[in-house]
């Protein structure tokens, strides 16, 4: 019998028998306020923060809102699996937890306490480029649990491939390549509070420990520390890229290559052209293009444009058990789920993150139950109907 994600609901109420209440909202909704409240606005800021005046982080939630489910009644649904195949590996449920780096400015165990908690729960975890932690490290803390690796596609070519090789080396069977980031949108937040974390040296951590980027400074990184935070903001990102650079990827990397950041169907269509495996729809949680699209109105049409070519996985909003619902319904193979683990990470470490896993796991099963599911497999879009206005 699968492992029911609902029975956290039982446990709590148990647990409830010697007086514990948990120590952190089930409503993963009121973290951020929380967080903000425990840590202070400057790093919250940066994590809670969006692009422009944050209409696209609200047109996100508006249209997971705007999707209703119609559930379904008398369909047995006392045995349930959530467990799907994604890009050929076997994971326990649709979810996984976003790239989101810069994590030590949330807490000192930062991007290890979270891939632990990740690998406690038994969800793949997916490590930043922009990690405040070395990838090896990050590894190292998960045992041999399931992980892959976030790609900032950077100008140099050479510490580009070194991060391929070390990724590989460490572990991380897929690679996801980040689109939407060729330069830092306009974010109000951060600019109003003149708050960057990599000025301060914080998210580095890949670069000033990969042996190619060091060849490139004069002096080593401790000696001059100005100086290799400088080197990593002129080449972490290149915004001279197009689709044909996508064959050195496709050349350095042998498993599976997801795109993250596609909205337009046509450019579904290119990354199987390329020979890419999967993409993420995605605006990257608002925090990019202010007057995006929300990714869930972006999703059906890369679903039909992908077909069977591509594995579709989805991001940007998602904060409740019924949004993963409607994610799959809409027809992600998965989603990945951001900031609400950043929050769980600045309240409680590990635990902080493990609390939001199992809330939104235990939501899904019982959202999927009480809709009349007993698998992922079998939502789709007659499961939602579309609120007009
Ligand atoms: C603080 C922060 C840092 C992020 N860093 C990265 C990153 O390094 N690489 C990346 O591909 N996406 C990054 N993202 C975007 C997430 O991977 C994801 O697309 C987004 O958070 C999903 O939206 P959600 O926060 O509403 O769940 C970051 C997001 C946040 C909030
Ligand atoms: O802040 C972000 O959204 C983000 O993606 C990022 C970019 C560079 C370094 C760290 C995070």
């Amino acid at each position: 019998m699968a492992k029911h994600w609902a029975d956290f609901q039982y446990e709590i109420y148990l647990n409830g028998m010697t007086g514990a209440v948990p120590r952190l909202p089930t409503d993963l909704t009121r973290l951020e306020e929380l967080t903000e409240q425990r840590l202070g606005p400057g790093p919250v800021g940066y994590v809670a923060g969006s692009a422009g005046n944050g209409s696209t982080a609200r047109a996100n939630r508006e249209a997971l809102d705007r999707r209703r489910i119609v559930p379904r009644m008398l369909r047995d649904v006392q045995e349930r699996d959530l467990s799907v195949d994604v890009l050929g590996r076997p994971l326990p449920a649709p979810v996984a937890l976003a790239p989101v780096g810069v994590l030590s400015i949330m807490h000192p165990d930062a991007e290890s306490a979270a891939a632990r908690a990740a690998a406690a729960q038994g969800v793949p975890y997916i490590l930043s480029s922009a990690s405040s932690t070395p990838m090896e490290q990050v590894a190292e803390a998960m045992g041999d649990a399931e992980r892959w690796f976030q790609l900032y596609w950077a100008k140099d070519r050479e510490v580009t491939r070194s991060f391929l090789d070390r990724a590989k080396a460490a572990g991380y069977t897929a690679l996801l390549v980040t689109l939407d980031t060729p330069l830092l949108a306009w974010r109000p937040r951060d600019l109003d509070q003149a708050y960057l974390p990599f000025l301060h040296g914080v998210g580095t951590a890949n670069y000033f420990s990969d042996p190619t980027f060091q060849a490139g400074l004069a002096k080593p990184v401790h000696e001059d520390p100005n100086a290799a935070v400088m080197h990593f903001v002129g080449m972490f990102a290149d915004p001279g890229k197009t689709w044909p650079d996508l064959a050195f990827l496709r050349e350095n990397w042998d498993g599976p290559i997801v795109l993250k950041g596609v909205l337009h169907p046509d450019d579904a269509r290119r990354a199987a052209d390329a020979g890419m495996d999967g993409v993420v729809v995605s605006n990257h949680g608002g925090r990019q293009v202010a007057g995006s699209v929300a990714a869930a109105d972006a999703l059906p049409r890369v679903v039909e444009a992908a077909g069977d070519r591509l594995t579709v996985l989805f991001d940007s909003g998602i904060r409740t058990g019924d949004d993963i619902f409607k994610a799959l319904a809409l027809g992600a193979e998965a989603v990945l789920v951001g900031r609400p683990y950043a929050y769980g990470l600045g309240l409680d470490g590990q635990a902080g993150v493990e609390h939001v896993i199992r809330c939104l796991l235990a939501e899904f099963d019982l959202t999927l139950a009480l809709s009349g599911h007993a698998r992922p497999a079998t939502l789709g879009p007659d499961d939602l109907i579309e609120e007009t206005a």
